[in-house]
Parts: structure tokens; C-alpha cells; sequence
């Protein structure tokens, strides 16, 4: 397979000069199709053309700091990299009269017709294991891409990863993407990537890390595209490691020499044995599938899977083999902002008719069987569940102006905890998820700068409290006051399913 390095002075070469100059006004604003942290997207058709392409906003609320930093970024590391699973920015848009002393400023994107969450989502999808082997092919080859160029994406899940209508998955939303350096490991902050796909030497404070910590997501969105929900919805970091630990195993020396020295090893060193429990969970999956994912979900960063050994692994050269995305069915366009607030509108009409009911009770008559919303047909292939729309809470850097808070709105959505425990926390210890008052962090997906990403660092701006420090903390220590994070999704999975199953 040929993998492509963008030299570095070639970038300006293939760019177009009106890079930037045009005014957003040549596109014809279709609809919203996303909400992100950073910004709206939209559907819209360039006027010349008829091309239909995606515009991002870049959210230009904070006037102090001027342009973000995390979009400054996205288009340097963008413009770098061109792979055929890796979306392309095409150009750089303004508008004039959003504010009348910066403007508007629009990335203009090639259309995808789906985020894998949301095409997960819909009623009546069910993926064929060549689907799912044909879309982890594409995101390992994409990433594959990216790790070669030495670009980390840092923000690896199912609404992250775009699909069109030919099969074709491309790595969108580089917002947190950086560049590292093989032979220079610097001190990156650990507070990136959403909760549910963040992996343990992360939650365990390291700040040297590489490309092991997309593989950790990557093995997250396989399990949950075979598992059919997601497998780890912490709700808080301290719930997460553990829900990890009781997968994966607790680390220790022999498992994942020096984890010991991670930051904040000793605040989260599991009082009690815990075995790995990954085959016996999932071992109805197929017995390639289990050793992939078993080598995706290692707990040691420097023996976890790279996504060039993924591609060779037996999973995708043994039959089923991965079909052709072309052969792939094509469905109705549908992203994960437009699924979730489907269910929203869903969700309303049900309390509406339910309300109804209370205030005119018919005593009479058998009324037809309600159509619950739990009621959805299967999707996915294998022992999958229905999956609905879902949000982990989020996480990265410190909290940051421009964030807008967003995601799961109040609380309620997730069950009580009663599962986390053995940890050797100060105040904690056997409640995990027992942190602060409130049960979400806030949403605001903070930039992966300023404050070295250090968890004493101070954080910018003021996304914090959602769950602040238990007394015993040290200011500053982990998961302490800085709450943080982006809003965002991930395929669906029940609220009320994601503690059943295997996690009991
Ligand atoms: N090129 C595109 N084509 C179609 N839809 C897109 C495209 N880019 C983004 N979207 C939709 O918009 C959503 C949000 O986009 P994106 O993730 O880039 O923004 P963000 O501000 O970084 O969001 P988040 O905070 O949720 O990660 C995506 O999940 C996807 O559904």
C-alpha cells in the first residue's frame, strides 16, 4: 500500500490563489447538519457550480483571543494532509456581516453524506461484518495515513468519522489533531479526546504519548460497532478507568511496565485484583475480530496494536472478506445532529401523547400498543442491540472561552452508578462516579494548549466545576476543578442498556 508523506514545502504549490478571498456568499446555505463545538455546519451549494459541499463555522465569540487556535490547527494540519480516507478542506471562506470587526470565517469541505453515529442510528441499519470490516479498514488506512505524517488525531469517534454515499470513510474534525515527532515525545496535555474513547494512560495523566492513544478509540468504535453500543460510557474519568479495569484488567508492572510512574497512577491504583476479562466478555464475536480487538484494547500504549499491524491483521484477509465500499447500500443522508434532534422531536411527541392521555383517560376501549421509543428495529450486524443516540461527556484541555457549553443536557441520563469501586481514592474510595455535584462535566471542548496540558496548569478560561475536586486532591491534581471538554457523540447505545450485558 502506498502511503503518501506530504513534504513539507509542497503545500503551497497545489493550493488555488483565491485561498481565503472568496465570500462565503457563493454558497447557497442548505441546512444545518451539525452543531460542533467550534461551530455550525452546514450543507450548502456552491452557486457557480451546483457542487454541494459542508461549511464549518468557526466560532469567532470571544473577541479578546481572536482567532482560535484549535481551527488554526485543523486547517495547517488539513492542508497537509490529502488521502482519499482523510476529509479534504477545499478552501477557506469570509463572510462580512457576522461581526462587523472579524467577520465570519467558513471552512469549506468536500460533502460527506454521513457520520458513522449517525448512519449507526438510524432506524433499520444493521452493518454487515464486510461493512464493518470494509469502514475499520478505511479508518485504520486513514489514520495509518496520518501517523506516518506524523499527525495524532486525538479526537477519534463515530460522529468524527464521515461517510458517503459510495462506501468511502474519511477522518474528519481535526480540531484537536496535532503534530508529534517519533524521536522527540513532548509534554502534550492528557485532556483530549472524548471520555468513552479515551484511553488509560491518559486517564492515568501521562503527557508523553503518541499514535497508541487513537489506536485505544479505534479499538473502542470496533468493539461497539460488533458489541452494537458503546462498551465504555464513563461518566466521569474515575468511572471510566474503571470501567476499563474491569475489561481490560487492572495495569500493573507485569501487564504494563512503568505504568507506575504515570502521574496519577497512585490515585487510581485499584485496591482490588482485577482480572482481564476481554475474551470471555466478548467471546461470541469471531475469534479474529477478538484477537484484533484484544491487541487494539492493551493496556500498555507502547505493546497496543499500530494501525499498519491492524491492517495486516488475519481479520481482514480471511473470509468474509471486506466488501468494496462502492457494493455498499446507499442510504438517506444522516448525521448525528440531525438523527439526535429527530429523537428529540420524537421524544417531545411521545410526553405530548402521554400527557394527553392523563388529562382525558379513555376508560373504554383497548388503545393500539404505543410505538415505544425503545421499540426501534435492530441495526448491525451480529449480536448487535438497537443503538440510539448517546453522548459521552467530553473532555480536552483545560476549559476555554469559545466553547460553547453543549451536550447532554441535566441529569438523569445515566443510571446510578453503583459499579465503580476499588479504587484507592482519598475520599472515594468504592463510589466511583461519586465526583463533584454535578453529574456532566460542562461541554465546552477546550483547545489542547496554553498551560502545558499539565492537570496543575492552570486552565484557561472557565469551563470548570462539573466535578470539582474531592478535598483530599491536591489543587491542580487529577480531574480536579478543570472540567472541560468538547460535546460530542459517538454511536448510539441506550442509556438504559449500557450497564447491562457483560458489566455486571
Ligand atoms: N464534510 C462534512 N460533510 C458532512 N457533514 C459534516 C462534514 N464535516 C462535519 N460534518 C458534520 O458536522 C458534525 C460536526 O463537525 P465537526 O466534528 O467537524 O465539528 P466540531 O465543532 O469539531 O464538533 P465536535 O465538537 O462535535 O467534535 C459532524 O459530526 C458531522 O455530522
Amino acid at each position: 500500500m502506498s502511503m503518501p508523506i506530504a513534504a513539507p514545502g509542497q503545500l503551497n504549490l497545489t493550493e488555488s490563489p483565491s485561498w481565503g478571498s472568496r465570500s462565503v456568499d457563493c454558497f447557497e446555505k442548505l441546512e444545518q447538519i451539525g452543531e460542533g463545538t467550534y461551530g455550525q455546519v452546514y450543507m450548502a451549494k456552491e452557486i457557480k457550480t451546483g457542487e454541494i459541499v459542508a461549511l464549518k463555522k468557526i466560532r469567532m465569540d470571544n473577541e479578546r483571543e481572536g482567532f482560535p487556535i484549535t481551527a488554526i490547527r485543523e486547517i495547517k494540519i488539513l492542508k497537509k494532509l490529502h488521502h482519499d480516507n482523510v476529509i479534504k478542506l477545499k478552501e477557506i471562506v469570509t463572510s462580512q456581516d457576522d461581526n462587523k470587526y472579524k467577520g465570519g470565517i467558513y471552512m469549506v469541505f468536500e460533502y460527506m453524506d454521513h457520520d458513522l453515529t449517525g448512519l449507526a442510528d438510524r432506524p433499520g441499519i444493521r452493518f454487515s461484518v464486510p461493512q464493518i470490516k470494509c469502514y475499520m479498514r478505511q479508518l485504520l488506512t486513514g489514520l495509518h495515513y496520518c501517523h506516518v505524517n506524523q499527525v495524532l488525531h486525538r479526537d477519534i469517534k463515530g460522529s468524527n468519522l464521515l461517510i458517503d454515499n459510495e462506501g468511502n470513510l474519511k477522518l474528519a474534525d481535526f480540531g484537536l489533531a496535532r503534530s508529534f515527532s517519533n524521536d522527540h515525545q513532548g509534554n502534550l496535555t492528557n485532556r483530549v479526546i472524548t471520555l468513552w474513547y479515551r484511553p488509560p494512560e491518559l486517564l492515568l495523566g501521562t503527557t508523553k504519548y503518541g499514535p497508541a492513544v487513537d489506536m485505544w478509540s479505534v479499538g473502542c468504535i470496533f468493539a461497539e460497532l460488533l458489541h452494537g453500543k458503546p462498551i465504555f460510557p464513563g461518566k466521569d474519568e474515575p468511572e471510566q478507568l474503571n470501567k476499563i479495569f474491569e475489561l481490560c484488567g487492572a495495569p500493573d508492572e507485569s501487564n504494563w511496565p512503568g505504568v507506575s510512574k504515570n502521574p496519577w497512577y497512585v490515585n487510581f491504583k485499584p485496591t482490588r485484583p482485577m482480572k482481564r476479562r476481554l475474551r470471555e466478555v466478548f467471546r461470541h464475536f469471531d475469534r479474529h475480530a477478538l484477537e484484533l480487538l484484544e491487541r487494539m484494547l492493551t493496556l500498555d500504549p507502547t505493546q497496543r496494536i499500530s494501525a499498519k499491524d491492524a491492517l495486516d491483521a488475519e481479520y481482514f484477509w480471511t473470509d468474509p472478506l471486506p466488501c468494496d465500499p462502492k457494493s455498499l447500500p446507499k442510504y438517506e443522508s444522516s448525521h448525528e445532529f440531525q438523527t439526535k434532534k429527530k429523537r428529540q422531536q420524537q421524544r417531545q411527541h411521545e410526553e405530548n401523547a402521554k400527557r394527553q392521555k392523563l388529562q382525558h383517560p379513555q376508560p373504554h376501549g383497548r388503545l393500539p400498543p404505543i410505538q415505544q421509543s425503545g421499540s426501534r428495529p435492530q441495526m448491525r450486524a451480529g449480536p448487535n442491540q438497537p443503538m440510539h443516540g448517546s453522548q459521552p461527556p467530553v473532555a480536552a484541555g483545560p476549559g476555554h472561552h469559545y466553547g460553547r457549553p453543549r451536550g447532554p443536557s441535566g441529569g438523569g441520563r445515566y443510571p446510578p452508578s453503583g459499579t465503580s469501586g476499588g479504587y484507592n481514592h482519598p475520599t472515594h474510595g468504592g463510589q466511583g462516579g461519586g465526583y463533584g455535584s454535578g453529574p456532566y462535566p460542562p461541554q465546552g471542548r477546550a483547545p489542547p494548549y496554553g498551560s502545558s496540558g499539565m492537570p496543575g496548569g492552570a486552565p484557561r478560561g472557565g469551563a470548570g466545576s462539573g466535578y470539582g475536586a474531592p478535598p483530599n486532591y491536591p489543587q491542580g491534581g487529577p480531574y480536579g476543578g478543570s472540567g472541560a471538554g468538547r460535546g460530542s457523540n459517538m454511536m448510539g447505545g441506550n442509556r438504559n442498556q449500557q450497564y447491562g450485558g457483560w458489566q455486571q
